[in-house]
């Protein structure tokens, strides 16, 4: 059985054997191990770093937090890894009162944390944090998936108070890269890593213009992590955002479904996004029932349908030739004019939605009609022959139109909206006004993230999106 809690106690001898250590935790525990150092193991930057570079590779699922204080009272069951038990340590002698940071701290990560230790090792009174927001992280890869300021500031203020003995952390968000550190007379240092040192030199050009105080520039150094796509060579939120891309970030809704009926995903994503490559992918490789809207919404202008009726009561008449709807005159109305676009989708959605659920119904019917046939019994998740029965509804629009409320989850593809672009011109033969006015006519990216329980981004080779599918996949089979 996992325990929850593990205490790792190092000194100067099994200090030599902290991956074996380490791994051994990975092996244990299930969350979190602390680490306390005895007194004959002094704590110097190098160590600092090993243990969190050493940690990312051999037990990177566990929480690994280095301890500046005793153990916290508050958890009570550790289970102890290694021999040593802890002696009593002297309280560490603080070189300042109140020492500032910044950064994004996304995914909280253990190059994060040697920042964050290092503070806590100095600060005796005031940890001071400006966590970045708003247009300070708009530039940053997969910027989209960023977690919200207020989930990282309660992250990184929960870490601090935790590894440190009494001083308080003081986080808020900011939106330059000066936030309090130019602001607070009587901070005394600020720590960076070797990529930060600039903005240091910058808060403390801002200060000496204002008459401060002048910060003494505490460096760590950077913990190396590599991730190919992306071309970093160290431990990064980036990467970490990416090895998310195909995960489950959000718990999946219970919608009430009897046994007869497929497990339906509605897989939504902005224009060009590769929505329609994924969708492929999945009826192809993984068999899954894919329902194209884009394609069913072709059919609903078909002559004599009463779309075509009711766009004409609409928009008028001379939309129309021959009773059936001029997409291209319609398509100039609707994409310059943001509440025309809504008033065609109130018109448009509800009859895709109709024909969707047709479909699913047939296809329902057919599949229960083979297994009668076969006389095979229908189980919990609708298996036959040991394939689940799973529906894609692939809408763009599906978030917009509210449809993923009623979903028991939905999978969002994207790119970055410049890339949108890029393609929308390339495919569409559309000037870059013309397909940044389509794109802006649609909700953004990062709305679209927010609803959705797991995400999917095209931005590489289409190995990498199919793997990011894939995995999905892999992790779907699992939890139905
Ligand atoms: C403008 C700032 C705050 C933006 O932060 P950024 O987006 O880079 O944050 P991120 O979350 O990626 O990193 C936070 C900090 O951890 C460091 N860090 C990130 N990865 C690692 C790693 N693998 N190893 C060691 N340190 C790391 C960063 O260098 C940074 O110092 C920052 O880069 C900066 O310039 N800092 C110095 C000035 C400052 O602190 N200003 C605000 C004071 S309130
Ligand atoms: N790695 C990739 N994965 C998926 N598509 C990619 C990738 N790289 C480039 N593309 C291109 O992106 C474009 C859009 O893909 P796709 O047609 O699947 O998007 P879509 O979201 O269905 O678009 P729309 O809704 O606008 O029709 C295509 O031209 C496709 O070739």
């Amino acid at each position: 059985m996992h325990s929850k809690y593990g205490l790792l106690v190092l000194n100067s001898k099994n200090v030599q054997k902290l991956k074996q250590l380490l791994t051994s935790a990975a092996t244990s525990l299930s969350s979190r191990l602390y680490i306390r150092l005895n007194p004959d193991q002094p704590r110097t930057d190098e160590l600092v770093s090993k243990i969190y570079l050493n940690s990312a590779n051999s037990c990177p699922k566990l929480d690994v937090r280095l301890l500046v204080s005793d153990i916290p009272g508050k958890i009570e069951n550790y289970t102890a890894i290694g021999e040593e038990k802890p002696e009593k340590i002297e309280k560490i002698e603080k070189k300042y009162k109140k020492v500032v940071l910044g950064g994004t701290f996304d995914r909280l990560h253990n190059g994060h944390k040697v920042l964050l230790n290092k503070a806590a090792e100095l600060a005796s009174d005031d940890i001071v944090i400006g966590v970045t927001d708003k247009e300070m992280i708009l530039k940053k890869s997969l910027f989209e998936m960023i977690e919200p300021v207020e989930f990282r500031i309660k992250k990184v203020v929960e870490f601090v108070e935790d590894i440190s003995d009494g001083a308080k952390c003081l986080a808020e968000p900011i939106t330059d890269p000066f936030g309090p550190s130019t602001r607070i007379k009587d901070l005394e240092a600020i720590v960076v890593s070797r990529e930060t040192i600039k903005g240091a030199d910058a808060v403390n050009k801002k200060r000496n213009e204002q008459g401060m105080t002048q910060l003494d520039i505490i460096i760590v150094e950077l913990i190396e992590g590599s991730d190919e796509i992306l071309n970093e060579t160290k431990i990064s939120s980036s990467s970490k955002r990416r090895e998310d891309l195909g995960v489950l970030l959000r718990p999946v809704r219970r919608v009430p479904r009897e046994t007869d009926r497929p497990y339906i995903i509605g897989l939504a994503g902005g224009i060009a996004s590769g929505k329609s490559h994924s969708g492929k992918y999945l009826k192809e490789k993984h068999g899954f029932d894919v329902i194209d809207c884009d394609k069913l919404a072709h059919t609903c202008y078909e002559k004599g349908s009463s779309l075509n009726r009711k766009i004409g009561e609409h928009f008028g008449s001379d939309i129309l030739i021959d009773g059936i709807v001029d997409r291209k005159k319609l398509g100039s109305i609707v994409f310059s004019d943001k509440s025309k676009l809504r008033e065609l989708s109130e018109l448009v959605w509800p009859e895709v939605k109709s024909k969707a659920a047709e479909i699913v119904e047939k296809s329902t019917a057919k599949v229960v009609g083979k297994i009668k046939k076969k006389n095979v019994t229908v189980s919990d998740h609708f298996i036959i022959s040991n394939v689940k029965f799973i529906t894609v509804i692939e809408a763009a629009a599906l978030i917009e139109a509210g449809w993923h409320k009623s979903l028991a989850e939905t999978w969002t593809v994207f790119v970055p909206a410049e890339e949108a672009v890029r393609r929308v011109v390339e495919r569409d033969n559309l000037t870059k006004e013309q397909a940044i006015d389509r794109m802006s006519s649609q909700i953004t990216n990062k709305e679209r993230i927010d609803s959705s329980n797991l995400v999917l981004c095209s931005l590489w080779k289409y190995e990498e999106t199919r793997a990011q599918v894939d995995r999905a996949v892999n992790d779907l089979m699992k939890r139905i």
